[in-house]
């Protein structure tokens, strides 16, 4: 199947009084309907302006370059008839807010709390997103109540919510469109174990109901449980992008396997050192100076799905 999104060349840079902050370079990504993409890295990486950016929700001080190409046709529909597909990194504010965000993409913040209207209850709310995507206010109890909240929390104004309530209205506020594409970023955080389940759950029923969808999260072991791919980005790049089991059984960059390793079921070994500053990148491989495997050729940028002069083979991974 076609991708629905296909990110090609994305970077972003943020410009302060006396840094450009490195914040995504030359991101390639592409996601299919049905398919469950999990991002994953450490903090500061990027993923949220990888998020941000493909809904033009970059502050004023960014400059976005690439593509993000976001197929319209619906899904079965004759290919090539009607506008098929938009821009989203250049089709302007005007045609995102009519007609991208939560219609076609969704997203799920990662500080919902804050993102949310307070002056609202939370029924209001979601009954009114309902109705501004041209469904049934009336179905505000069935969205709420599928992303895990209870109809009398859905009575309360967003600052008498927890963080986690406040979470999962957030969830029920982005399926509100139904949209064939879900960003979700870090939408577990600050939920309890049975509620991160419910939550993945949701995310996994949506892609196997035809959405897309893209989770951001710095929880392996929740982009283990639902991924198809995984796309582990390193200092603003993607470092590895490949199927979910692969990648966990036989992880080829050096960088995921370090994350792999760092997991309390595994060694529980976190990776020495630190990442680099975003305003001062290193020539080559951003890793380089963590890396056991550092040879003089990682000067020079690596590319491909695995982006590293000296990737791990099967055979170095146990089993
Ligand atoms: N408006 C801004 N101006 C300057 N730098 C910014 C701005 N917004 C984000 N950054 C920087 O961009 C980098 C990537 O930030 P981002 O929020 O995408 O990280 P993240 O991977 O989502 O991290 P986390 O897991 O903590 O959410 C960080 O170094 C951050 O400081
Ligand atoms: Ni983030």
């Amino acid at each position: 199947m076609n991708p629905l999104l296909t990110i090609s060349g994305l970077t972003v840079r943020f410009h302060l009084r006396d840094a450009v902050v490195q914040a995504a370079t030359d991101i390639d990504l592409a996601v299919r309907p049905g398919e469950l993409l999990a991002v994953v890295g450490e903090s500061g990486c990027g993923k949220s302006v990888l998020a941000h950016a493909l809904l033009g929700l970059l502050p004023a001080n960014a400059t976005v370059t690439g593509r993000a190409t976001l197929t319209l046709d619906a899904p079965g529909a004759t290919p090539g008839r009607g506008a098929a597909s938009v821009d989203l990194l250049g089709c302007g504010e005007k045609t995102l807010a009519g007609e991208i965000r939560g219609r076609r993409v969704g997203l799920i913040p990662q500080s919902p709390a804050t993102a949310l209207t307070p002056v609202r209850r939370g029924r209001r709310l979601l009954a009114e997103t309902l109705a501004a995507h041209g469904r049934d206010p009336g179905l505000a109890d069935r969205v709420a109540r599928d992303a895990g909240l209870d109809a009398e929390d859905l009575d309360r104004y967003p600052f008498a919510l927890s963080g986690g309530m406040a979470q999962r209205l957030a969830t029920a506020l982005a399926l509100a469109g139904d949209p064939p594409l879900l960003i979700a970023d870090e939408p577990t955080s600050g939920l309890d174990r049975p509620l991160v389940e419910h939550t993945l759950d949701l995310l996994r029923r949506r892609c196997d109901d035809g959405a897309a969808v893209l989770l951001i999260t710095h929880d392996l072991a929740a982009a283990e449980r639902v991924a198809d791919t995984l796309a582990v980005m390193y200092a603003g790049r993607i470092v590895e992008h490949r199927a979910a089991d692969d990648l966990f059984r036989a992880p080829g960059h050096p960088y995921t396997r370090g994350l792999l390793n760092a997991l309390p079921d595994r060694e529980f070994r976190a990776i020495p050192g630190h990442p680099p500053m975003l305003t001062a990148l290193p020539e080559g491989c951003a890793f380089a100076a963590r890396c056991e495997r550092v040879s003089s050729a990682c000067v020079i940028q690596p590319a491909g799905p695995v982006a590293c002069h000296h990737p791990l083979s099967m055979a170095e991974v146990p089993a």
